[in-house]
């Protein structure tokens, strides 16, 4: 746990209390109240955090629905960080799907409705021209590592949502990574909204218009991301849920002039390799053993296809061509197949994963999930579709019929998207799936009545740590080589390693502790291969990484005219 520090502030009265980074509401000390101008601004009592934590907690028990939850959480945190993160971190297993997925995803659809207060910068597509002032106006006089953007397009599986998600995102980075929140910048990228929904609706607070899309839009995040390059050379930039269209081009466009980080290609592709990891040792096969069918061949199912191929070509030293051939990809027009090019069907960076329409002889138009599982005998389903309820009984059956033990990780969020409800693969495999899934979900029950506790494979257990990692060591860039290494760590972490019925991941309880040591593994990789701008042992590494935490404690303040605001 950090230890309190002596911090100079300079802020007295309404503009402490008032400011969530200072605020300790009734923990004020006596000393502080006589010093800051807060006596009459008080009741009485000087509270302890534990008071204040109880005191939240029992308010927030109030609340019956995850929603209402949520948005108290939120009001909490634009009062006072340190008691929202305390708040979170006494409770980490019950309050992150209350404050991230999946309830976050019902707050982002109703953004509009539930909007109290602004948080993070707001870069809206008309006002490009005051884009530098304003970014200026937020990060002049202040130390940001990390800027978390999104511009809303592709928001989990729920679309185009308009704005929203950054803030979310940074939390877990604070919560779980222990990135000082006064060091992060949520970013809204607002270039419209193509929901229809929203542009109909009167209390919509983005910008009403439909998406700028072509050069306009690419014109737009550049700006931003040359402001980035320019005035926090140093930090580290996080893409989320930008659309399909958009996500790997701008990585790819970006990766090498800046510390850059697509968590929807990069984080997802880096999580699922860890759980997969995991089941193949349990399993007792490799990475190149498997035949992997990929339900979904967007964002997500590109990025963890990628990242699964880069493991096992290394793991198991095969070819790039041989490596590509254990995965069959499934979209919209059914497998990714060479006759869908004539029809222009295949999106870009597919390429490597066309199958020839040999392979199925006996269909003549698109193969659907069924027939491909018949077919392909697959050990690996992975589901990154947002097609709710996709891998039915009659799916999983026929996968149970050829693998002995099914490795199944319905990845799609929120819950309601999940390709197969765990419990539905478990039973219908009689107990022998291996399983995963982006949300989190209750234990199942196996046919020798034990528990079978789903991991929850979602990007959230390892983004904090890539992210720490990179930042600690002042990367240039985020490398392929530095997310496999925080990849493999996690795997390395993994319960099934100890005892082959257990979950294939890390709890999210113990999410703060796999983090710390993802980000050291991120960091010496970063090192090793020259990327980091730091050269430090490992022992070394290890230190400095864990110093660079930020815990929710109060420090001790003394007025200072000159202190932080
Ligand atoms: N668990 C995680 O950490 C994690 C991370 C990222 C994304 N996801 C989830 O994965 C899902 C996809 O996210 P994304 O960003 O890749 O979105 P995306 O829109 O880029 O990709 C979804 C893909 O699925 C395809 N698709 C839609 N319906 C289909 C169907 N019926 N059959 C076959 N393919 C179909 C779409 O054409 C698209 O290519 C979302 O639900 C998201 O929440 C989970
Ligand atoms: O946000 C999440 O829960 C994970 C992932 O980034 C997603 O888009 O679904
Ligand atoms: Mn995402």
């Amino acid at each position: 746990m950090g230890s309190k520090n002596v911090i100079k502030v300079a802020l007295k009265g309404e503009a402490i209390l008032t400011s969530p980074r200072f605020n300790k509401g009734t923990a004020f000390s006596q000393k502080e109240r006589k010093e800051f101008g807060l006596n009459g601004r008080l009741p009485f009592e000087v509270a302890t955090l534990d008071q204040q934590c109880d005191r939240a907690n029992e308010q927030l028990k109030g609340r019956e629905s995850n929603i209402r939850k949520n948005s108290f959480l939120q009001s909490l945190k634009a009062q006072n960080w340190v008691l929202y993160y305390s708040l979170l971190s006494r409770h980490l297993r019950e309050l992150i799907p209350v404050i991230y997925t999946p309830t976050e995803a019902e707050a982002i659809s109703n953004y509009s409705h539930l909007f109290r207060r602004s948080e993070g910068l707001y870069l809206t597509f008309p006002h490009v021209d005051t884009m530098e002032e304003d970014f200026l106006a937020q990060i002049t006089g202040r130390d940001v590592d990390l800027v978390v953007c999104s511009d809303a397009e592709a928001i989990l599986g729920i679309g185009d949502q308009g704005v929203g998600i950054s803030s979310a995102k940074a939390v877990i980075y604070t919560l779980i990574g222990g990135i000082d929140p006064s060091k992060t910048l949520p970013v809204t990228l607002d270039v419209g909204t193509n929901n229809e929904e929203l542009l109909n609706d009167p209390l919509y607070v983005g910008w009403p218009e439909r998406r700028v899309r072509g050069k306009d839009y690419d014109e737009f995040i550049d700006k931003f991301v040359q402001l980035v390059r320019k005035h926090l050379p140093h930090s580290l930039l996080h893409f989320e849920d930008f659309g399909v269209t958009n996500a790997n081009r701008l990585l790819a466009r970006y990766r090498d002039t800046h510390a850059v980080f697509n968590d929807d290609v990069q984080g997802t592709g880096a999580v699922t390799l860890a759980a997969l990891m995991a089941a193949v040792g349990v399993t007792k096969s490799t990475l190149a053993d498997q035949r992997i069918i990929i339900y979904g061949a967007g964002t997500a199912g590109l990025g963890i296809t990628l990242q699964l191929r880069d493991a096992m070509m290394k793991a198991d030293s095969i070819s790039q061509k041989e490596a590509s051939s254990k995965f069959w990809l499934i979209d919209k027009h059914g497998l990714i197949k060479e006759s869908l090019r004539a029809q222009d069907l295949i999106r870009e960076g597919l390429d490597d994963f066309v199958r020839p329409d040999s392979e199925f002889p006996n269909s003549e138009g698109e193969v659907g999930l069924l027939e491909l599982v018949k077919t392909v005998k697959p050990t690996v389903l992975i589901g990154t579709s947002t097609h709710g309820g996709a891998f039915t009984e009659e799916v999983i059956k026929a996968m149970k019929a050829n693998c002995h033990r099914p490795i199944i990780f319905p990845l799609s969020n929120p819950s309601r998207l999940v390709e197969v409800d765990p419990k539905d693969a478990n039973d219908w495999t009689e107990g022998m799936a291996l399983i995963a899934t982006g949300s989190p979900f209750p234990a199942v029950k196996n046919p020798n009545g034990k528990d079978y506790i789903i991991a929850e494979c979602n990007n959230a257990l390892i983004y904090p740590g890539l992210g720490l990692g990179a930042i600690v060591s002042k990367t240039r860039k985020v490398t392929d080589e530095m997310i496999l290494a925080g990849a493999q760590r996690l795997a390395s972490l993994s319960p099934a390693l100890n005892d082959p019925d257990d979950a294939l991941l890390p709890d999210f309880e113990d999410s703060p502790t796999v983090n710390l040591e993802v980000a050291i593994a991120v960091a010496e990789q970063a090192i090793e291969q020259g990327s980091a701008t730091v050269d430090w042992s490992k022992e070394e590494v290890r230190e400095r990484v864990k110093a660079s935490q930020w815990y929710p404690v109060y420090d001790d303040y003394v007025y200072e005219p000159e202190g932080e605001t």
